[in-house]
């Protein structure tokens, strides 16, 4: 049991659960998952995600587990609640997590229209346990001439083939944007 009376078994990850609690209540939630997910093979990063309508989402990191860098803790909350939910849009959405996003967490907030995000420990804490986040965000603050551990490189393709996917998107009636 943790300091929110909740235990991983009884996780209402699936918005059973309604808003309710304090910032510093749900960030005790997450850093209770993320211990406890390191008990069951899993990295030690928990999240909770609080949707617009006040349902709770809860979600661990499995990178290991299920074999998917993907599978960070924020991502995992952001799809159990898209999920949930419906929906790929969590405008009006919280989300507390463990430790500081990754740079790909914090964009995928970005695309799931995430309002406001709440962290505990930071990039240097993660460092420090020998997690890459710091190392990232600086490949993304520096130049692109500077990105030695990938290189990113534009091949050239003619001109029309290169925006064919967004021509045919442009041109079709009844897409769905995001
Ligand atoms: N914030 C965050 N950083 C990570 N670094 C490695 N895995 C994770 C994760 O799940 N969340």
């Amino acid at each position: 049991m943790n300091t929110i009376g909740l235990t991983s078994t009884d996780s209402p990850a699936d918005g059973s659960q309604t808003a309710g609690q304090t910032p510093a209540e749900y960030l005790a939630r997450a850093v209770a998952l993320a211990t406890d997910n390191v008990r069951n093979a899993g990295g030690p990063f928990g999240a909770v995600v609080v949707a617009a309508d006040g349902r709770v989402f809860e979600g661990v990191n499995r990178v290991t587990a299920n074999l998917d860098p993907s599978a960070h803790a924020e991502v995992s909350a952001i799809r159990n609640a898209c999920q949930g939910l419906g929906t790929f849009d969590l405008s009006g959405a919280v989300l507390y997590t463990s430790c500081e996003p990754c740079p790909m967490c914090l964009a995928t907030s970005l695309w799931a229209r995430i309002d406001k995000v709440y962290f505990a420990a930071d990039r240097n804490d993660a460092a420090a346990a020998g997690f890459d986040d710091a190392v990232f965000y600086r490949y993304f603050e520096g130049d692109a001439s500077d990105r030695e551990i990938m290189p990113v490189a534009r091949e050239e393709l003619p001109p029309v083939q290169r925006v064919e996917p967004f021509t045919e998107w442009n041109d079709t009636v009844g897409r769905t944007d995001y």
